[in-house]
């Protein structure tokens, strides 16, 4: 269930409520399209014990001829009866992109990260299997009743005492499935997941192979991969373990019921059932009651538990965040267990507070951050330097609210980060990321994008501090139109800075963000930051940036500590080692 109440039950419903012309133009056609699961057995028993057995070829024809115009009832209502499945599940899928897609576009807003294409990419197949799965559901649910309606009047019409042998191994194949449908949802939900963890370690290596190979960190890529790979396949062989069960059911509610008849058959006679009425009832059960209930128990086993996945995946992620691999969405409100008493409101300043935090990727993946407590008060400057992938900006997407930890608080201006809205958080703080977002627009509206509306004056002020004043002459002034694939990479993270500088969030935080800089431009922005009323985090690119802070934090492991670089020379190896690298000249 989502924080609005959303479930994935509800949705459905209101998809059916909204579209109840279709619904209803579905049931009608759907007695044609299983016209001749009422027909078959009737005709036969008849064409047979009217007909043929009795020297009446043409009775039994007759019969068979009904047979036929049944049968292409059925083709011209499968026809409509798909157009109606149609128009209910494809509005369905055109809300459902909606949602994702304004979710995207607000969390690109709320964060001043870019917009996450490759989540909407990855969430749009999650609404593409939606749809199918609903489609798919909606096909078997009803043709399975409907048909099962069909054989019981038709079994009951021929003879009502054969009833029982039919309908007692469908009900009982029936409840074996429904039993086993929790556990199969469970699987295939972690069959999904292993899917998706095994796709993002993959991408996650792809992108830092220059770093991997740097670092001789083969090894461990490779077995983290290899994990996330095991998990998968382990998933797969659960999920396909339970798929015999399907057929076990299949079996009790749709064969028995043959072999039951086939045995009774000396009593049936007996009681005065014809070879039409046997033969009818097999026909019956052999033409619609078993592919009926094939038809469900795969349609609901893989469709039902895929649609179930799916749109909880898109309620859960969609609508709120697509970037959060852990933990829970800026949007998601305040977590379960917060404590009574925890302050609320708005933040007074931008002092971060981090108690205690855990965060890893991912779940059973290692923790990238352990425990971690960190003091930064209102108007400091932390710079946090460490060796690469050590979790530096997982740091900064933490305080900034834009991960939540799994264990652990958060806190910015006193105020807990998960109580805050939408709209507090991006007052309240800007996360400028190493990839500098720029829209198309003009220069002007992607400076003001975060601010109230500046003036000319204040615009001209927070561009000279940063150091895009010749950047804004050459792009043609602030009404320019700006082209975001012809800046230089170095070009958008100076008006992302001014952005930022221009923003009323007292908290900033910078993740290498000027790395595209030279060194003098680099130093100018930050400066200009260090100045700015507020708090400042940067994530050091240069150890320069960790001379011109306040205090530097210096991640190590999951271990993390902080000091001001007299302090760390003296305590930590880490932080003497980077800077005497750093410092060293170069090997000839
Ligand atoms: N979205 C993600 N999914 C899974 N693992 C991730 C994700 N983002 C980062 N990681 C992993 O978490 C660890 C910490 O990453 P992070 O980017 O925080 O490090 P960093 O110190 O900022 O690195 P760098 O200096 O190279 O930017 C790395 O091992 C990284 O591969």
């Amino acid at each position: 269930m989502t924080r609005d109440g959303t479930t994935v039950g509800g949705v459905l419903r209101a998809a059916l409520a909204r579209r109840r012309r279709h619904v209803v133009r579905l049931l009608l056609w759907s007695f044609a399209e299983t016209a001749p699961s009422f027909v078959s057995g009737l005709a036969v028993a008849h064409a047979l014990d009217d007909g043929f057995a009795v020297g009446r070829p043409a009775v039994g024809f007759g019969w068979l001829c009904i047979l036929t115009a049944a049968w292409l009832a059925a083709a011209i209502g499968a026809r409509q009866v798909l157009l109606a499945i149609a128009g209910i599940v494809e509005p369905f899928r055109d809300d459902l992109l909606t949602r994702v897609v304004a979710g995207t576009l607000h969390r690109a807003a709320a964060t001043g990260r870019g917009q996450d294409t490759a989540a909407v990419a990855r969430l749009n197949r999650q609404v593409e299997l939606a749809r199918d799965a609903f489609a798919a559901v909606i096909a078997v649910v009803r043709s399975f009743a409907f048909s099962v309606t069909g054989v019981v009047l038709g079994v009951w019409s021929l003879m009502g005492s054969v009833l029982p042998l039919v309908l007692l191994p469908l009900l009982a194949g029936l409840a074996l499935f429904v039993t086993s449908l929790p556990s199969m949802a469970a699987r295939q939900r972690r069959a999904i997941l292993a899917e998706e963890g095994t796709a993002a370690s993959l991408a996650a290596m792809v992108d830092g192979l220059r770093d991997v190979r740097a670092c001789g960190a083969e090894g461990r890529v490779a077995a983290r991969v290899g994990r996330a790979v095991d998990e998968q396949a382990g998933a797969a062989t659960g999920l396909a373990r339970l798929t015999s069960v399907r057929t076990l059911s299949l079996a009790v509610g749709g064969w028995l019921p043959i072999l039951l008849v086939l045995a009774a058959t000396p009593s049936l006679v007996r009681d005065g059932a014809t070879a039409g009425v046997v033969l009818g009832t097999l026909t019956y059960v052999a033409q619609s009651l078993t592919p009926a209930l094939g038809s469900l128990v795969q349609g609901i086993g893989v469709n039902g538990v895929r649609l179930t996945v799916a749109l909880e995946r898109i309620l859960t992620t969609g609508g709120n965040t697509t970037t959060l691999p852990a933990g829970r969405s800026p949007e998601a409100g305040p977590p379960r267990g917060t404590p009574r008493g925890t302050p609320r409101g708005t933040p007074r300043g931008g002092a971060v507070r981090m108690r205690g935090v855990t965060f890893a990727y991912g779940l059973g993946a290692e923790p990238v951050v352990a425990g971690l407590d960190l003091e930064v008060p209102d108007g400091e400057h932390l710079a946090v330097i460490g060796p690469s992938g050590i979790g530096k900006s997982t740091v900064a997407a933490l305080a900034a609210g834009v991960l939540r930890p799994k264990e652990g608080r958060v806190l910015i201006g006193g105020v807990p980060v998960d109580t805050l809205g939408r709209a507090a958080l991006s007052r309240t703080r800007v996360l400028i990321p190493q990839e500098a977002y720029v829209f198309r627009g003009t220069l002007g509206e992607n400076l003001a994008y975060l601010a109230d509306s500046p003036g000319s004056i204040e615009l001209d002020a927070a561009v000279a501090a940063v150091g895009m004043t010749d950047l804004a002459a050459r792009l043609g002034g602030y009404a320019a139109e700006v082209d975001p694939a012809a800046l230089s990479q170095g070009e958008r993270q100076l008006i992302a800075l001014t952005r930022a500088y221009l923003s009323p969030a007292r908290l900033v935080l910078l993740d290498e963000a000027t790395c595209h800089l030279d060194p003098a431009a680099e130093a100018r922005a930050e400066e200009a930051f260090a100045r700015r009323d507020g708090t400042l985090i940067v994530v050091a690119h240069r150890l320069t940036s960790a001379l011109r802070a306040d205090r530097i934090l210096v991640m190590d492991g999951s271990r993390a500590m902080s000091g001001t670089h007299a302090e760390l020379m003296d305590a930590s190896p880490l932080y003497r080692d980077l800077m005497g690298r750093w410092e060293a000249p170069a090997p000839a």
